[in-house]
């Protein structure tokens, strides 16, 4: 048995990290566990400019502990009206992707895109410029069932801007069915997905156990069991279309135990223990490497990073809460047992 595991220092492709002393209290979990993130844009307001996502890069730069090493990445809020000149102007301030939120999808999703096609001068620039799109994949149609909304959204819109722009590299966010992991996997190589440790973990049965449970709400929803091995399966299969993105998106647990609970589950905290024990729980603990640590940067088009990361098999319990600016967070699996633990 593999009680021991030395990896490449790894990076997460899709992280959240809010501002103020909120993000002041998360950014040294993050740090902890990974050498780069790719942070969201999702602030309120939004992150639509070069100039405000380089202030935000050194925001969070602040907020690294000295003796650690992160490298924040940057990415806009894509609106209806980002302005294709303001692409050229993210480039040069080292911003690498620009991410695309259907109107209403998600949380703070209200400045999104309302019709893609009123996008397309920027995607055209995004080509040209080589950054990357990213994308929240879920039609926000309310005819259509909430777990059918990522397999729409394939249909109606991914095939159609991929036979649009067939060399804008595009990365399908937290990816939760089978639909999407069929999808990326026969894509050319200007496609791939983030996936998360709690979609690789947890099937819906997971927010209705013995009573609501609102920490394991986050969108896309979590789904049934068959997705579920999908999902492990595209992960733990060698695939370098596939690479790990958290998700990680905390709230203050008050607005997530709450009659209109926030979307978002907070895994940053112990991100490769929970990527451990789901590759651990499929045999497969020497794919895990190239997922967290080679795939992402090869698709990025940047650099592997030096540095190693070494996880231990050893139970541990997660403390229920953290402190989260002036409120409380709480992770995922907070007050259970952990598996795998950081070495020291
Ligand atoms: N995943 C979530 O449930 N929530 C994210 C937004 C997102 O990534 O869709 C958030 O910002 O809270
Ligand atoms: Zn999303
Ligand atoms: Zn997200």
């Amino acid at each position: 048995m593999t009680d021991q595991l030395t990896i490449t220092r790894p990076d997460d492709w899709h992280l959240h990290l809010r501002d103020g002393a909120a993000m002041a209290s998360v950014v040294p979990h993050s740090a902890a566990q990974f050498a780069r993130a790719l942070v969201m844009p999702n602030l309120k307001p939004p992150v639509t400019t070069a100039a405000q996502a380089a202030a935000y890069r050194d925001r969070i730069l602040a907020a690294v502990p000295p003796g650690l090493s992160f490298q924040p990445l940057m990415s806009l809020y894509l609106t209806d009206m980002l302005p294709p000149e303001e692409i050229a102007r993210a480039r040069e301030a080292g911003v690498v992707a620009v991410k695309l939120y259907p109107a209403g999808a998600t949380t703070n999703s209200d400045a999104g895109v309302t019709d893609i096609r009123k996008t397309y001068k920027t995607l055209e620039a995004m080509q040209r410029a080589g950054l990357l799109l990213l994308v929240h994949g879920e039609v926000v149609d309310p005819a259509v069932d909430v777990f059918d909304r990522e397999a729409v959204f394939i249909d109606r819109h991914l095939i159609p801007l991929r036979r649009d722009f067939p060399e804008l590299k595009i990365v399908v966010e937290h990816i939760t069915t089978r639909e999407a992991a069929q999808y990326v996997r026969d894509a050319d190589a200007h496609t791939a997905a983030t996936i998360t440790a709690h979609h690789l973990l947890y099937n819906r049965n997971a927010i209705f156990t013995g009573g609501i449970r609102p920490h394991y709400y986050c969108l896309p929803v979590l789904k049934r069991e068959t997705h579920r091995l999908a999902l492990v399966e595209a992960a733990t299969s060698g695939s370098a279309s596939f690479f790990l993105g958290t998700d990680s998106a905390p709230h203050p647990a008050v607005l997530k135990e709450h009659a209109l609970g926030c979307a978002g589950c907070y895994t940053a905290l112990t991100a490769m223990e929970l990527y451990a024990e789901a590759f651990d729980s499929a045999g497969a603990l020497d794919k895990l490497e190239g997922f967290a640590s080679f795939h992402g940067p090869d698709f990025y088009g940047l650099p592997r990073n030096t540095g190693t990361l070494t996880l231990e098999k050893q139970a541990w319990l997660l403390p229920e809460s953290l402190p989260f600016g002036e409120a409380q967070l709480k992770p995922l699996r907070g007050g259970e047992t952990l598996q795998w633990r950081l070495a020291a």
